[in-house]
């Protein structure tokens, strides 16, 4: 991990070397004067920053100081500027901090509570950078509430936007807790009928016996226990949306029923009579196979046909580039409000644990492990232990191509590094280890925009 870069402002040199001994945790940047400040400013992005107000050609007063932080707030206002003055510069700090300077330090300098200083100022910054980052792909986000930048998801709900306002049956597949539902719900607020109900049933959470009356309800005296009439779920998303999940564990005298129901578009309760129709588009999903359940005859071959008129295929949270530290970091923030816990912010060590995780239980898994994260960090970080992962397993190697390997490694990494700094070129440069120009030319030979 490379060191954060802080700015040093500072045109005495017996300081500058002070500061640069005593903050050795940081990259230290001096600047003497306003454009070498700029320009540094420029080149390395510093996330905090310190300065004199006294500079050249002013050294004894502060319009260098004051004209610089009215530079820096203007041209990075997340910058965090710490004001380092004299006895007799009080008028001036106030008006540095008036204008936007994050804290200030009086000299002859206490080198424990300025490290103090620096470390709070990098966190809020680190804290208000994620934020920012989050709104940003929550605005951006493709489907509401989902959060992805992997180019596989993208172009998922780009289809969930073309296939929501036409009537055909949905079949959504994918593994357990990668967002199913989700994207069910996604359908169903994209569609039509987004005004009426989305009614979603979990065909394996309900016993075979009990699954017929709720999906299409009884008459009062249907069976022992039947006191009243009650609707079932199809006839209660009438005008809206049916999820019907786990439709791989549904058994097959239930297959024949909702068959029936998809080719007239009609049910009838158990213990009635009558045939009550119900307009409903129906969405389903599996994690099972079902064109080899339909093939060794489990599942009815029909009933495939009628429900995957359109198929979208979920892809596991282990395949979506970048997504884990973007979704750990959504979590954190929503678990942070939740739990009512102040801004807490991930460890270095834990934010390379997520990456390098295959999350088996997908985004459901990742929800409940920075949810027992934020409640159980103490301090303001998330540390390694916090989130109970497995120890990280190896990755196994499949490809064995060298050139091809490389080729998706390197894209692999590229996109990583992009979505970690949320996409400033410079630093996914200094994350990968290349120059800019070097990373500009890999982007364009991968189609990296
Ligand atoms: N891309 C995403 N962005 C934000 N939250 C997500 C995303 N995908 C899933 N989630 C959240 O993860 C949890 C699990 O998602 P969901 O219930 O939709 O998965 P599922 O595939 O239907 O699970 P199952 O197969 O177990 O029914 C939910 O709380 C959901 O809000």
């Amino acid at each position: 991990m490379p060191k954060k870069k802080l700015l040093v402002v500072e045109d005495d040199p017996g300081l500058q070397k002070q500061l640069r001994w005593g903050l050795d945790e940081y990259d230290v940047l001096i600047a003497e004067r306003r454009e070498q400040a700029l320009a540094q400013l420029r080149r390395h992005q510093p996330c905090v920053v310190t300065m004199d107000l006294g500079l050249p050609p002013d050294p004894d007063g502060a319009s260098e100081g004051l004209a610089l932080l009215r530079d820096i707030v203007t041209a990075a206002p997340e910058t965090k500027v710490i004001v380092l003055s004299g006895n007799q510069d009080r008028g001036n700090v106030l008006k540095a901090v008036a204008m936007g300077a994050y804290d200030f330090q009086q000299k002859p300098l206490d080198a424990d509570l300025l490290r103090l200083v620096i470390q709070r100022a990098f966190f809020l910054h680190g804290v208000q950078q994620d934020n920012r980052r989050m709104l940003q792909i929550e605005a951006d986000s493709p489907l509401s509430g989902i959060i992805s930048r992997d180019p596989g998801m993208l172009k998922m709900c780009r289809s969930v936007e073309k296939v929501a306002p036409s009537s055909a049956s949905v079949m959504l597949l994918g593994d357990s807790g990668c967002g199913k539902e989700l994207v069910a719900r996604g359908l169903h607020r994209l569609s039509a009928r987004r005004e009426r109900r989305f009614v979603a049933i979990n065909c394996a959470a309900i016993p075979e016996h009990l699954l017929e009356s709720e999906l299409f309800g009884y008459e009062k005296g249907a069976f022992t226990g039947a006191a009243r009439q009650t609707l079932g779920k199809i006839e209660l998303a009438h005008g809206g949306t049916f999820f019907l999940d786990e439709i791989g564990d549904m058994a097959p005298p239930l297959q024949a029923k909702l068959l029936r129901f998809l080719q007239e578009r009609v049910i009838e309760r158990v213990g009635g009579r009558s045939e009550i129709a119900v307009d409903v588009r129906v969405v389903c999903a599996t994690h099972r196979n079902l064109k080899t359940l339909a093939e060794q005859g489990q599942f009815r071959e029909d009933l495939y046909y009628r429900l995957s008129e359109i198929v979208l295929a979920i892809p596991p949270l282990r395949e979506r580039v970048g997504d884990r530290v973007l979704l750990a970091q959504h979590f954190k923030n929503r678990f942070c409000v939740s739990e009512h816990r102040q801004a807490l912010h991930f460890r270095p060590e834990a934010l390379a644990a997520i990456d390098a995780y295959t999350w088996p239980g997908n985004v459901r898994e990742m929800e409940n492990c920075i949810k027992r994260a934020v409640i159980m960090a103490e301090g303001s970080q998330i540390a390694l232990e916090d989130l109970g992962l497995p120890e990280v397993e190896a990755q196994a190697v499949e490809n064995i191509d060298l050139r091809q390997a490389r080729d998706a490694a390197e894209y692999k990494v590229m996109i990583k590094a992009l979505a970690r700094v949320d996409g400033n070129i410079l630093r996914a440069a200094e994350l990968l280890g290349v120059s800019r120009p070097t990373l500009y030319d890999l982007m364009s030979h991968h189609g990296i925009k």
